[in-house]
């Protein structure tokens, strides 16, 4: 199985080495840490899987540069709109080829989606804490991680490439869940991303501890996220309980003092996922005739600081 992959940071790297210690090669296109790459590879320390190196089949400067042919192409980059997959893929996608997101938020298919019709998408959420603490070196703190997997629009065809992909990754020490309602599980994924990620900022640059620690944030987090279930739950059959809430939060009283990824790019003056992780969650809930109002206001409030900052 030959694989390709499209952002080559903390997730892109932490997967493709798993794939290719199941036997596939596994190649990536790397930006900014292109040559430490290429040098010596990708070291990651990580909880569940201890310290390894992985050294890639292929590192590519750019997705023009792209070699040889791939049955799946693998986007890990952010979802932001300073990133054009459409454009940034056009040289990498051929007839058959899957294309797997596994990216945070809401509608971040759609654009694909519209350009490549007749190529398989596949929605993938993350379970894993992990950042790029230096160019070519991961670090990986949770204990709970797990990749789900679903297909954008169901198909038998499709179903058996998807599954053969997962079966491949399952031979090695990767946890792959199935899902054919995967927007249910970007919903409940949704559930942690839109409220400790825009929290943290908005908060004054707190990790996921100082806001549970905090009475008034701890009952904001609650508030936001009971707000994410209850909206998810007008458009799928099967419910998300709210029970959801309380597990989002004991395990991340578990992660201790976590810096949730929207932080952490703020911080170091990247483009955050706003987008994908606010304003589509309300504009996909507002079509379905409801409304999200404290994740409005906490939309509202992370723009006007994106406004200072600029
Ligand atoms: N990290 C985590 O624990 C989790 C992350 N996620 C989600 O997974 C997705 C990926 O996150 P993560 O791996 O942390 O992000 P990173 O920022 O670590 O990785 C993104 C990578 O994409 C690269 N990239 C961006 N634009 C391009 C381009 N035009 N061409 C080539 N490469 C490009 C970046 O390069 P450069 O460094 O040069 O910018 C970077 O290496 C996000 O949607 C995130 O929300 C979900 C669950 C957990
Ligand atoms: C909740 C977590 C840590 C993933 O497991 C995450 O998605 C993030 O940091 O954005």
């Amino acid at each position: 199985m030959n694989i390709l992959i499209v952002g080559a940071g903390a997730i892109g790297c932490t997967f493709g080495s798993h794939l290719q210690h199941s036997g596939a090669k596994v190649s990536l296109v790397c930006r900014s840490n292109y040559q430490v790459v290429k040098e010596s590879g990708i070291k990651l320390e990580t909880v569940n899987w201890g310290n390894y190196t992985f050294i890639p089949d292929n590192v590519f400067k750019s997705t023009h540069e792209v070699t040889g042919k791939y049955d799946h192409v693998v986007v890990s980059t952010k979802a932001i709109p300073q990133v054009n997959l459409v454009e940034l893929l056009k040289p990498v996608i051929a007839e058959n080829t899957m294309i797997h997101l596994i990216q945070n938020g809401i509608g971040i298919e759609n654009d694909l989606a519209a350009q490549y019709p007749n190529n398989p998408i596949v929605s993938c959420i993350a379970y894993i804490a992990c950042h790029q603490k230096e160019p070519g070196y991961i670090v990986a703190t949770s204990h709970v991680t797990y990749f789900t997997l679903g297909l954008f629009k169901l198909n038998d065809v499709d179903n058996e490439k998807l599954q053969k992909f997962i079966d491949h990754g399952r031979i090695g020490k990767l946890a792959l869940n199935r899902d054919d309602c995967i927007q249910r599980s970007r919903w409940k994924k949704l559930i942690w991303n839109a409220s400790f990620n825009p929290l943290s900022i908005v908060a004054g640059n707190k990790t996921s501890k100082e806001i549970l620690d905090d009475e008034d944030l701890h009952s904001l987090v609650r508030t936001l996220m009971t707000e994410v279930v209850t909206t998810a739950n007008h458009f799928f059959e099967e419910k998300i309980p709210l029970e959801a809430v309380d597990e989002n939060i004991s395990n991340t009283l578990k992660i201790g003092h976590y810096k949730p990824s929207m932080l952490l790019d703020w911080e170091n003056g990247n483009p955050i996922e706003i987008d994908a992780i606010l304003r589509n969650p309300i504009l996909v809930a507002k079509e379905h005739g409801v409304d999200m109002p404290n994740l409005n206001v906490i939309y509202r409030l992370l723009k006007a600081k994106l406004k200072d900052q600029q």
